[in-house]
């Protein structure tokens, strides 16, 4: 018997019941047992919806992230935080998270190449690991209580600990007492008589060298005796270069991730250890495609006869980055729907694929003759394939990628038409997303508001940010973003080969979710998409205001992308669409335009050999863009959420006139990097943390400008926050930015004497 199962479920709820739940704990609206009542109820819906599977997965669940419970359950609570050891309340739980009163935010970070963030655990010579699992087996017990057969997940102990930071020794020597207390934990399942645990370890996916290879063996063999059957998850990346290490480890099979790299199945066919069942991620966990179940099935089949009973049948990876069901989609055009599955349809397609291996195919006659109609129409629907789009692709080589003259001496025309004092003060482009805009945009999304009171509304929260910003004395402004729901879905909307949806959200972190919009098809621009908003803005001031545009790469990797033709086509037609829009602003005169980037490091792929592959086109999709930009219109571009030291010479190769740059949170880390590479165009490395309500004083925005002016030559240094105002609230980011502006002044006054 061919077993499904998935490796995780999304946690928010259909219609984003944690998020509500999560913020009304916050803000006192909903007590704890309230709370916990939600997360109970989200679980129960989750298992209920595997029903049909082999195991219903337990421990996916978390009230903020997976690797912080992790930390939680194992014992690395930070001792700034000064709790007592034992099971958290609810507060300090999110107090981890989200900082207190007296201690900031443990720190957050991207989970590979997705854009979900995860909490990073805080560890260092103190840290004693000792075991609490006390809401693990509770949930354990919810789940067995369901009556199916239930296989919990655990991030594993290599990953934990290499995705974690230690601040005074090398994490290895952790390793030990931290798969000691995993053992503790694994007894306890055995005794449970849980039959098959599953240990995530995506940090296969990574390049390790040797310690952190032998780590594995270190570790594993604390978990030899008295524990279930682990399956072993790896995903996002092909594996089998470990395969000599992973074969000896005392585990009972291996979860493959055959979208990502479908080339892995023939070697690991080769070495599979006899007893070892292999679970088959062929349904993409990644994307909202609906699956071509007769090539998985071709796929399936043969495995089938090889491996018989040990092959089971699952998503690539966990369903935590895809959005969570189609049920509730109205809008969608119905044939782009009939192309799409989310998690629930995933579930299904999982199920159906080891149906068909374990009762024939002919007990899937109408699941299948239904996926080959959706292969079918999607191949050729005159939706996806537009000629004019193919005829600007063919001739992209008769596009110069460069700017017309050289960064020095756009710099002296640019600084001639806006004569900007030194050390500029700017912001990135969001301002307070407020309750007042979100209820405008809702009540205009439900016809509630017409599109010209909407307008009106959006008008009037432009010229309000351009007041404060006027009063605060900023050099460049910004108009604010307040029309933007987010800065990939406001493009999505607009271009042409995309889809949006109305529930396809997918958390980023915490309580706050993203919904990215789908490509289907050849994207271009039917018309201008933020002139008519710059104009407006700018008629207001007269000081400069930026432009403010995602660019081509970030647009691609925070959508969820078409599976039909390489990432770099269609980061291309987008890079096009930008263009057209750049050279629409500046010619309504707007003279600054801001290419947002913030994924382009994110985008990377996981292992070094294919980087460069990746950066020449990723960064010939932003110069494309940017390209038709006169030499005084002036290019800036934004990077945050990663660390960028490893990637300087393709952000230089960028070529924008100014970078800003999350350095704050870091305390100006990337700048170390400066050292070695000196950036040569201009740049803002921020000096204002904006993921904390904490307002920076002036003593410690000066000691960051001070530290980025030590490394950055000042006629290259640019004054800004790390990223956008949009979480924030308008009180913090006036004191913050007043502060900001302040240093700025003090600064240039020094240099004047
Ligand atoms: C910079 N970041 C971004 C990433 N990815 C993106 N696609 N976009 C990004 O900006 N990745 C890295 C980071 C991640 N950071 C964030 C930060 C903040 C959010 C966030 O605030 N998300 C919001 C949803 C934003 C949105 O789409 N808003 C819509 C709909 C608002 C809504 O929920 N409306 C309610 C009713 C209105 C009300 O009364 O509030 C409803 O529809 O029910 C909009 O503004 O129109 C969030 O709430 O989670 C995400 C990633
Ligand atoms: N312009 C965007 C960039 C976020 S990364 C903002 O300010 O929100
Ligand atoms: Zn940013």
């Amino acid at each position: 018997m061919a077993i499904a199962h998935i490796l995780g479920y999304p946690r928010i709820g259909e219609k984003r019941a944690l998020k509500f739940a999560q913020e009304a704990f916050w803000k006192g609206e909903l007590n704890a047992t309230g709370l916990q009542e939600v997360g109970k109820g989200l679980r129960e819906q989750h298992w209920q919806k595997q029903a049909g599977l082999g195991f219903i997965t337990a421990g996916d669940f978390t009230f903020y992230d997976h690797v912080l419970d992790h930390a939680v359950m194992f014992g690395a609570v930070p001792e700034r935080f000064g709790f007592q050891r034992g099971v958290l309340s609810e507060e300090q739980y999110f107090a981890l998270a989200r900082g207190n009163a007296s201690q900031p935010a443990m720190e957050m970070t991207k989970w590979f190449d997705t854009n979900y963030h995860y909490i990073v655990p805080e560890l260092s010579a103190d840290t004693r690991f000792s075991i609490n699992a006390h809401e693990f087996l509770s949930r354990l017990d919810e789940a067995q209580a369901q009556g199916k057969t239930v296989k919990p997940v655990l991030l594993g102990p290599v990953s934990l600990l290499y995705l974690s930071k230690a601040r005074d020794r090398d994490r290895l020597q952790l390793l030990d007492g931290l798969a000691e207390q995993y053992a503790y934990l694994l007894r306890e399942l055995y005794h449970r008589k849980i039959e098959w645990l599953q240990i995530d370890e995506p940090v296969l996916a990574l390049d390790l060298d040797d310690q952190w290879l032998k780590a594995f063996e270190r570790a594993y063999a604390w978990l030899r005796t008295q524990r279930p059957k682990i399956l072993l998850a790896t995903y996002f990346a092909n594996v089998s270069r470990y395969q000599g290490f992973i074969t000896g480890l005392p585990v009972d099979g291996i979860h493959l991730d055959l979208v990502r790299a479908p080339e892995q199945l023939a070697p690991w066919l080769n070495a599979l250890p006899g007893h070892w069942v292999l679970s088959a991620g062929v349904v993409d966990g990644r994307n909202i495609w609906r699956n071509d179940l007769r090539r998985s099935l071709d796929i399936l089949q043969t495995l089938a006869q090889k491996l018989g009973d040990r092959l089971w049948v699952a998503p690539s990876c966990s369903l935590l980055h895809t959005p969570v069901t189609l049920a509730h989609e109205e809008n969608l055009d119905p044939e782009i729907k009939h192309w799409l599955a989310f998690a629930d349809e995933k579930i299904a397609e999982v199920a159906t694929l080891a149906r068909a291996l374990n009762e024939g195919e002919g007990s899937i006659a109408s699941e299948l003759a239904a996926s080959d109609a959706a292969v079918q129409s999607r191949r050729t629907s005159s939706r996806v394939h537009n000629a004019d789009v193919q005829a600007r692709i063919t001739a992209l080589d008769k596009i110069n990628p460069e700017r017309h003259r050289a960064f020095a001496e756009r710099k002296a025309v640019q600084q001639a038409r806006y004569n900007l004092p030194a050390l500029p003060t700017t912001t990135i482009g969001s301002f307070p997303q407020t309750a007042d805009i979100r209820a405008s945009r809702a009540a205009f999304k439900q016809g509630k508001l017409s599109t010209d009171r909407y307008q009106q509304d959006m008008q009037q929260h432009i010229e309000f940010a351009i007041r404060e910003q006027e009063a605060l004395d900023i050099d460049v402004l910004v108009h604010g973003e307040a029309e933007r729901n987010d800065m990939v879905e406001y493009f999505g909307e607009q271009l042409a080969g995309y889809a949006f949806t109305q529930y396809g959200w997918v958390q980023s972190y915490g309580s706050r979710c993203v919904k990215p919009p789908v490509i289907y098809g050849d994207v271009y621009r039917p018309q201008p998409m933020t002139v008519e908003t710059a104009r407006y803005a700018q008629s207001l001031t007269s000081r400069p205001v930026k432009g403010m545009l995602t660019g081509p790469v970030t647009m691609l990797q925070w959508s969820f992308v078409r599976d039909d033709q390489p990432r770099q086509s269609t980061a291309m037609q987008l890079a096009l669409a930008i263009r057209d829009e750049v050279d629409d602003l500046q010619q309504a005169g707007i003279g600054i335009i801001q290419i947002d980037e913030p994924a382009l490091r994110e985008g990377l792929p996981l292992q070094q050999a294919e980087w460069k592959q990746y950066l020449d086109w990723a960064v010939r999709a932003f110069k494309l863009s940017a390209s038709v930009a006169e030499d005084d219109t002036q290019i800036h571009t934004h990077m945050c959420y990663s660390e960028f030291n490893d990637i300087l010479p393709a952000i230089a190769a960028m070529d924008a006139d100014v970078i800003t740059i999350e350095t704050s949170r870091s305390h100006m880390e990337l700048l170390d990097g400066f050292g070695e590479f000196a950036y040569p165009n201009d740049i803002g490395p921020g000096v204002y943390d904006i993921h904390s309500p904490r307002v920076p004083t002036i003593a410690e925005i000066e000691a960051l400008l001070r530290r980025a002016a030590s490394v950055v030559p000042l006629a290259q240094l640019w004054v800004n926050p790390d990223c956008g105002l949009k979480t924030r609230g308008w009180a913090e980011t006036r004191t913050a930015l007043d502060n900001m502006v302040q240093v700025a002044k003090q600064l240039r006054t020094e240099l004047a004497a």
